[in-house]
């Protein structure tokens, strides 16, 4: 049987890692993408070479040509840029819009069929207008947000209690900007709410506001600490887990940016919600009872996507 393909457009510090990370799983022969000559060509070199060290023989290769891309299974896409220090997110709106144009449209003549998992900020509109520009369905074309959110809420939750975090379970839903909502009702230590730990003195809700307001914050601080560009170690980790749900069809429930057709009282729009992903790419939506804080909270995060899109028309008409 051949080896799964895949694609990752944007070779830069996520692209790079998403490249490790996938060749060291052994998920497929990769290939990285990058509209610079010579970044992937080096990048897939530099990979190759670490196969005789660790054993995995599959092919890494860089191109600039989107006709490599062919055939993928999985396409991951970080192409654009990044944010500085002082800037949001929804300051890469105008630049990187431009270029979920270039990529869609690549993506749409020569790897059609493949599960595509968009990175690239502001994520939520970002992704819709991938899926737009590509033309591809909107079950295969899917946002990563939620499960680098709430693999941040965990790490914090995992600190506070002094546990260990393969027992700690959050979900961080809505937007992928300051506005995104921690479910504290659903986020648990081995099955026991986080309001409960609360009430049985092992936190406070002072520390677990402390907790949601650092988790919101989350990308920002490492681009504070960073200065010349944004997290990318757990952004890869957290797609590269999205790529294997789908690739081994694990029919996960995760966190991720979906598109809605009324679920959540949202209509046509990419938002961060917990969905099922298999073999068949986005298998289902997954509804929650919110309680009326985190109703409000999502409402509000949902406005911020809204204008976002509105945003997006503007710049580019064939969007509407
Ligand atoms: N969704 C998330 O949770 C999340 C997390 C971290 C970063 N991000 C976003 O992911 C994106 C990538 O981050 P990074 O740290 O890898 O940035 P980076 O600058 O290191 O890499 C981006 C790469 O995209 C390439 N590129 C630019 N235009 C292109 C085009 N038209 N076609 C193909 N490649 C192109 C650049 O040459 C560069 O190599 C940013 O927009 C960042 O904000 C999102
Ligand atoms: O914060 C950023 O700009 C990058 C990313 O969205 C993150 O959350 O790390």
């Amino acid at each position: 049987m051949a080896r799964k393909k895949i694609a990752l457009i944007g070779a830069g510090n996520i692209g790079g890692t998403l490249a490790h990370l996938a060749a060291l799983k052994g998920l497929g022969d990769v290939v990285l993408f990058d509209v610079v000559e010579g970044v992937p060509q080096g990048k897939a070199l530099d990979l190759s070479q670490c196969s005789p060290v660790e054993g995995f023989d599959a092919k890494v290769t860089g191109t600039n040509d989107y006709k490599d891309i062919a055939g993928a299974d999985v396409i991951i896409v970080t192409a654009g840029v990044a944010r500085k220090p002082g800037m949001s997110r929804d300051d890469l709106l105008g630049i990187n819009l431009k270029v979920m144009k270039a990529v869609g449209e690549g993506i749409a003549a020569n790897a059609p069929d493949a599960f595509v998992i968009c990175i690239t900020n502001p994520l939520d509109a970002m992704v819709w207008a991938l899926r737009e520009f590509s033309g591809l369905p909107h079950h295969m074309v899917v946002g990563m947000a939620g499960v680098l959110d709430s693999a941040r809420f965990s790490h914090f939750l995992a600190e506070e209690f002094q546990v260990s975090v393969k027992d700690v379970t959050s979900f961080v839903l809505g937007g992928h900007g300051d506005t995104m909502v921690p479910v504290i009702q659903y986020s648990t230590v081995s099955g026991i709410p986080v309001p409960d730990l609360i009430a049985m003195g092992r936190s406070s809700q002072e520390k677990i506001d402390a907790i949601v307001k650092r988790t919101r914050g989350g990308g920002g601080e490492i681009v504070a600490l960073l200065k010349t560009g944004s997290a990318y170690y757990a952004p890869a980790t957290s797609g590269i887990a999205m790529a294997e749900a789908y690739l081994y069809d694990q029919k996960r429930v995760l966190p991720a940016a979906a598109h809605l057709t009324g679920q959540y009282g949202i209509d046509n729009l990419y938002v961060g919600v917990p969905v099922v992903i298999g073999g068949g790419g986005v298998e289902q939506i997954v509804e929650i009872a919110l309680d009326d804080e985190a109703k409000g909270n999502l409402s509000v995060s949902v406005d911020a996507v809204k204008e976002l899109l509105v945003a997006c028309k503007a710049i580019d008409g064939s969007l509407n």
